[in-house]
């Protein structure tokens, strides 16, 4: 049986290396920088006010006191997006607003509430400290300044910063997108009532969500039921529509009817056991060029697999570096299955790792997931986990 580690390197070098693109900063929200931005000009541009008062000469207002009240003229405006253009004298001031330029002649703002006005004069009665309340042309960065590195994830502080910089582009890794079927007969929308032996579809709700935190773009092509005509016309069309992988569940083992492997084997499709629990009879290839990664339907192995297969291939194709996976104690022993991984859903208490489901890692127990922080890998050669050993656990990506 070909291992986990040996299957998720697979995957990913069947991968087609993504190219940067172009991308407007409104529709470059969640995607990697895959080239510095710097800044076009300086950031503020120029020098401007903090505050809402007046521009003034400070060396006007040495020894102003209660006292000895300074008295200038006020001799023109400078507003935000208005600047004033003559320039300040000896004895005169410019009425300023926040954000407004500084005018020429002028080194300092003073606060309207520390002035009083009459008619058109301003009366300071205290001196003002030699650029007070200014802010200085680039001091936040400079033109050519790196203002967000290659490989972040962009948020919207980073962009606020690229809008700033005078930056309308950044060059990004595009989303990838990534076509998700899944299939059995027995599948019903959750919601809808049950007839005998049908069950309500979680999979490609599994998928759905956890693509989408993963940040792909998403390609739903159903539920195919158990027919690989179906299995295999969906496939063709997310090739068509340009997926750049497609992931199916269920029909991936040795039953009677398991059209992925039917549908897909003689598409390119490898079928194998994968030394894992759960997860173990899983199918990857490639289909017109388009990786596709066949996993088994129970809905615990695809959680599983979406940790340990469908992650890494997103994040690889976004640019998006792989968490790493600690060491943690497990809080309590129990059975594992002979020559295979097992990927166990836990919780941590108090810093230790305990199973979030009581009957093991059944690939069944889904709505136990639900309490899981994220998994614990077992290596194949262990029988048992006794208490305090110490497992790769990772929370979980999606
Ligand atoms: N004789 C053997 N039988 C099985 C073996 C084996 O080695 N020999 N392996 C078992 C293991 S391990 C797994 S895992 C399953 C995988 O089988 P398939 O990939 O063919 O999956 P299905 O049979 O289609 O489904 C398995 C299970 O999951 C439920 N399911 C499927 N799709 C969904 C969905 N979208 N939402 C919710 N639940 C779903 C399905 O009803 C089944 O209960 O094979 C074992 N058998
Ligand atoms: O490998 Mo299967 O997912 O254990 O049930």
């Amino acid at each position: 049986m070909r291992s986990a580690d040996d299957h998720a390197a697979r995957l990913l070098s069947l991968l087609r290396p993504p190219v940067p693109g172009i991308v407007p900063l409104r529709e470059a929200l969640g995607l990697v920088l895959a080239a510095d931005v710097t800044a076009a000009g300086a950031i503020p541009p120029f020098d401007n006010s903090a505050m809402d008062g007046y521009a003034v000469r400070s060396a006007d207002c040495v020894g102003a006191s209660p006292d000895a009240p300074v008295t200038l003229a006020v001799v023109g405006e400078s507003a935000a997006g208005h600047p004033f253009s003559g320039a300040v004298g000896p004895g005169t001031a410019v009425r300023i607003m926040t954000g407004a330029p500084l005018p020429a002649g002028a080194d300092s703002v003073v606060a309207q509430e520390h002035v009083t006005r009459s008619g058109g004069d301003v009366v300071l009665a205290a001196a003002v400290r030699d650029g007070a309340h200014v802010r200085r042309a680039g001091e936040d960065a400079r033109s050519g300044d790196v203002v967000v590195r290659a490989g972040v994830e962009l948020r919207p502080r980073h962009l606020a910063a690229a809008a700033s910089a005078g930056v309308a582009r950044v060059e990004a890794w595009p989303a990838p997108r990534v076509a998700f079927l899944v299939t059995g007969d027995e599948l019903v929308a959750p919601g809808d009532p049950l007839g005998p032996g049908q069950i309500h579809e979680s999979n490609a709700t599994t998928l759905a969500a956890s693509l989408r935190a993963l940040g792909a773009v998403l390609i739903d092509l159903g539920i195919a039921g158990d027919s690989a005509d179906a299995v295999r016309r969906a496939v063709e069309s997310a090739v068509a529509a340009g997926a750049d992988l497609v992931v199916t569940t269920g029909g991936a083992s040795v039953g009677d009817h398991d059209p992925v492997k039917e549908g897909l084997a003689g598409a390119g499709v490898e079928f194998l056991n994968v030394a894992m629990q759960p997860g173990k009879p899983q199918g990857l290839g490639v289909v017109g060029g388009v990786p596709v990664v066949s996993l088994p339907g129970n809905p615990v192995a695809v959680a599983v697999c979406v940790e340990l297969f469908v992650g890494p291939a997103v994040r690889a194709l976004r640019g998006v570096p792989e968490p790493a996976w600690e060491p943690l104690p497990a809080a309590v022993g129990w059975a594992c299955p002979p020559g295979r991984e097992q990927l166990m859903p836990v919780v941590i208490e108090d810093g230790a790792l305990r199973p979030a489901t009581s009957g093991g890692s059944g690939s069944h127990l889904v709505a136990r997931l639900a309490v899981a922080d994220g998994i614990a890998r077992v290596p194949a050669s262990t029988e048992a986990v006794a208490p305090g050993d110490t497992l790769a656990f990772r929370r979980f990506t999606a």
